[in-house]
């Protein structure tokens, strides 16, 4: 692990002749955090220079000369992890759930001082997610009814998914360019939430299960027929390659961005 003075950014060192990227992982002892500690420690173009967990001093990061920081923490503490790393000049590739329009707006003013940095929060870093996400706003204009179901195991903190509401909304949107009504839906709640969470007009069910991972159901309805939409994580490494993605292009793409899809031209 190398050392630089903190608020400066160190000096790239070279695998061969490309660069290497000094990578710290916040959130190291956790499911995705182990996952991530991996998959830095198997690329060859990446050194892992800092892991860091609760309790640990995030000046290490700083200290270890970490150019990219790689968080999967948890809501509550994700937006004092992001404000250290801007103010630090670091680098953030976000993998951790709660961003509302308010937090992002609030991370886009901390960065408007610091041209130079990219934050990158990413409700899911999973390709099939991600094509999901694309295949259901195809789908959305042609069919009046729609609901979302996110299935996951039993430790997850937060409900429902960020994956689930970054769906609704970008269902929600696609409904509203092509003008469409509300989903038709003439139940009342016999008990409160049996409808599941209302995202921006789309039920959304959030179903917990120990034997899961990270899945994800978009069910449309019209006349006569339906459309399943559904994607499985069976495994952590599918987040992988999309979480090294980011860490790779995110010196390139100052400012805040929000998904990796345009990252992979989706
Ligand atoms: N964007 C994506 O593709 C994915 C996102 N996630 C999200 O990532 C987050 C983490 O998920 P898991 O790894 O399953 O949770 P986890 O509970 O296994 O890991 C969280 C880790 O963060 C640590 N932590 C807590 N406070 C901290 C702090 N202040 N500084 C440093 N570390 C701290 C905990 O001790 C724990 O080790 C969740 O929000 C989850 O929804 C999970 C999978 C994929
Ligand atoms: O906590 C998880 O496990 C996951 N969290 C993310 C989310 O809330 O969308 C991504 C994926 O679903 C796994």
């Amino acid at each position: 692990m190398t050392t630089s003075a903190p608020n400066q950014q160190p000096a790239p060192t070279t695998q061969g002749d490309a660069p290497v990227i000094n990578v710290g992982v916040l959130g190291a002892r956790g499911r995705m955090g182990t996952e991530v500690v991996k998959a830095v420690n198997d690329a060859d173009d990446l050194e892992l220079v800092a892991m860091v967990d609760e309790g640990d001093w995030l000046f290490g990061l700083a200290d270890a000369g970490t150019q990219v920081v790689v968080d999967f923490t948890r809501p509550d503490v994700v937006m004092d992890n992001i404000r250290f790393c801007i103010d630090n000049n670091i680098h953030c590739v976000v993998g951790t759930t709660g961003f509302d329009e308010s937090r992002l707006a609030t991370i886009a003013e901390w960065l408007a001082p610091k041209p130079e940095v990219g934050v990158i929060i990413a409700p899911n870093f999973g390709i099939g997610a991600l094509l999901l996400m694309k295949f259901a706003q195809e789908a959305a204009r042609f069919f009046p009814s729609v609901e979302v179901i996110e299935l996951h195991h039993p430790n997850k903190v937060d409900a429902p998914s960020g994956t689930a509401v970054r769906t609704a909304r970008l269902i929600a949107e696609a409904r509203r360019a092509a003008g469409m009504p509300p989903a038709p839906d003439a139940t009342s709640e016999g008990l409160a939430g049996a409808r599941g969470a209302d995202v921006d007009g789309v039920p959304v069910h959030a179903v917990r299960l120990a034997g899961l991972v990270a899945h994800q159901e978009v069910l449309m309805g019209t006349s006569g027929e339906t459309l399943t939409l559904r994607h499985d994580s069976y495994d952590r490494a599918s987040f992988m390659p999309g979480v090294l993605l980011a860490v790779r292009e995110i010196g390139g793409r100052p400012g805040l961005t929000v998904g990796i899809e345009h990252l992979l031209g989706l």
